[in-house]
């Protein structure tokens, strides 16, 4: 199971790094403000016409600015949700925060502490979670600081005793709200940890399919990403039966408000009240603020909506906020001569090193060969030019300068080929993208793949699946084998591309790789003496522990 070796971040770097992610984005409460004003002129209208149906004026401009407003609030309602969600609101914070994610994964140190897999879940699921804090949570919470207040500075102009009842009525409501926040915000965050585990444990199982099958583990496995799946029901459950309370209790007192400024107006109408009448009420001024007094109450609602979108943004933050940020990688270009210097390379948790005391100076344009015993490091000094091992002790250098990866630089064929889910073509110009027919035909031809070709429907252009189904092993490594001669890079680094060959197949590719490794800067892991024979140098690595 993967996991994410860091400290949570303090509540308050927490909302600050939200804030700084999601930046200024006021348009989406400007609209909400608009539309709350709009919801005055609509109570306006209603009033008006009210009035005139009683017998005082004309009531068809009232019932003009009535429809008017009306229609304005749904265009206004359809701008913030769709400014929201794309129009520089989420879809651009979500893209940026991807692209962040995507870049730890692939920059991340060879010994970093964080899984690829779960940087992987982090790229769609959390940041997924930001969506509603950026297109509905702020937003909300922006207007809700002040569309109260027009509303409330609206039904005043009207009627200050209904003004009153509804101010009186805020603070409950807004206790109501913060004991509800308070309620969703754990369950929020257990549920999102429960998410995170399932599709953790979804992606690993799928990845091991094969294993679980030949080990018939299936039903010990279902049973485990079904519990998972379980304990995720669970807490979602948990957190409706928060959602509807507290919601329950919102409601409530928006009601009691409009029901307390309703008995109000007609008590007062009627000159029913067991008090002096403290303002003289029109019909007019009580149709205008009844229709009013849901308004009082709506942005707060919405803000209470989203609540549970900032309780999922702040859990999503944990996450994102630890990887780092992206710096552009600069291009260094390097060249030989390469000099290894007293290598040694220790994986994390490894008690002793794959690789010690390794020294070598290999010479711009020289085939050097690895030779070795099973485990003696070859494959680790490989990634270690490539960036993809960790450097424990000693120096690397290419040309003179420290070096940290020959990445861009470097044809690589490692012994279990990175396939891609599309064509062999695709795979084949994966390293090379500008490469034109002839040079992959060429490729094809030098890796000896045209036999499996000509045999397959659709040739270069059949599909694969990035388990390479449906290829042999050897096939596989041809593929990687062509194109790593497909990129013209200066350095070519192949381990063990004749393993698992005949001796006919394994001369024709040595003498394929030997035309390829002519003035570029070559170093061959192998087991094979024959292909070690083509080299320049041969290097002896240690034995095995
Ligand atoms: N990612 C890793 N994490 C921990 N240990 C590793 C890792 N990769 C390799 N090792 C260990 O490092 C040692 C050297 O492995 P390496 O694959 O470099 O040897 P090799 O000479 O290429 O072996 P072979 O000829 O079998 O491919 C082995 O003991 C191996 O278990």
């Amino acid at each position: 199971m993967t996991t994410i070796a860091h400290a949570p971040p303090t509540p308050k770097a927490r909302s600050r790094w939200l804030k700084d992610v999601a930046g200024r984005r006021d348009g989406v409460a400007g609209l909400l403000l608009f539309d709350t004003l709009a919801a005055i002129g609509f109570a306006a209208g209603i009033a008006g016409g009210v009035t005139a149906v009683a017998g005082q004026g004309a009531a068809w401009p009232w019932a003009v600015l009535m429809l008017g407003m009306g229609a304005l609030r749904a265009v206004l309602a359809t701008l913030a949700l769709r400014r929201g969600a794309v129009r520089a609101g989420a879809g651009a914070v979500k893209r940026a925060q991807r692209l962040r994610a995507v870049a730890a994964t692939l920059r991340r140190k060879p010994d970093g502490p964080i899984d690829s897999g779960l940087l992987a879940t982090q790229a769609v699921d959390a940041v997924e979670a930001l969506d509603g804090y950026v297109a509905r949570f702020l937003p909300a919470r922006r207007a809700a600081a002040i569309a109260p207040m027009l509303v409330l500075a609206a039904t005043a102009c009207a009627s200050w005793v209904a003004a009153a009842i509804l101010a009186a009525t805020l603070l409950p409501f807004v206790a109501a709200m913060i004991l509800a926040g308070g309620a969703a915000a754990d369950e929020s965050r257990r549920q999102f940890v429960a998410l995170h585990r399932l599709s953790a444990r979804f992606a690993d199982r799928v990845r091991s399919l094969p294993v679980v099958l030949a080990f018939r583990a299936e039903t010990r496995e279902t049973e485990a990403i079904g519990a998972a799946a379980q304990e995720l029901a669970e807490r979602t459950m948990r957190i409706l039966r928060v959602a509807f309370l507290s919601s329950a209790a919102l409601e409530f007192f928006a009601a009691l408000s409009v029901a307390l400024v309703a008995v109000y107006c007609g008590f007062a109408l009627l000159g029913l009240l067991p008090f002096a009448a403290p303002e003289t009420l029109t019909l007019g001024r009580a149709f205008f603020v009844l229709a009013l007094a849901p308004e009082f109450y709506a942005p707060m609602r919405r803000l209470a909506a989203a609540y549970h979108d900032k309780q999922a943004a702040e859990t999503a933050a944990d996450t994102l906020m630890p990887l780092a940020e992206p710096a552009p990688v600069p291009v260094v270009r390097v060249a030989a001569p390469l000099i290894l210097r007293d290598v040694a390379i220790r994986y994390p948790g490894s008690d002793a090193p794959a690789v010690s005391r390794v020294s070598l100076w290999i010479e711009a344009g020289e085939t050097v060969a690895l030779l070795g015993p099973s485990g003696s490091g070859k494959t680790s000094l490989l990634h270690l030019l490539l960036g993809l091992a960790p450097l424990s002790a000693g120096i690397v250098e290419a040309g003179g300068v420290p070096l940290t990866s020959l990445a861009g630089q470097a044809s690589w064929a490692g012994q279990h080929p990175l396939l891609i889910a599309g064509s062999i073509r695709d795979n084949l110009t994966l390293a090379h993208p500008q490469a034109d027919e002839l040079a992959v035909q060429r490729a094809v031809a030098a890796a000896g793949l045209g036999r499996m070709l000509a045999a397959r429907p659709g040739g270069l252009d059949a599909t694969l699946d990035t388990r390479g189904s449906g290829l042999s092993g050897g096939e596989r490594r041809r593929i990687a084998l062509a194109r790593a001669l497909l990129n013209p890079a200066p350095f070519l680094l192949l381990d063990e591309p004749t393993a698992h060959l005949d001796a006919a197949a394994e001369a024709a590719l040595i003498a394929t790789i030997a035309r390829a490794a002519k003035g570029r800067t070559t170093l061959i892991a192998t087991h094979s003496p024959a292909l070690a024979a083509i080299a320049t140098r041969v290097v002896h690595l240690g034995h095995s522990a």
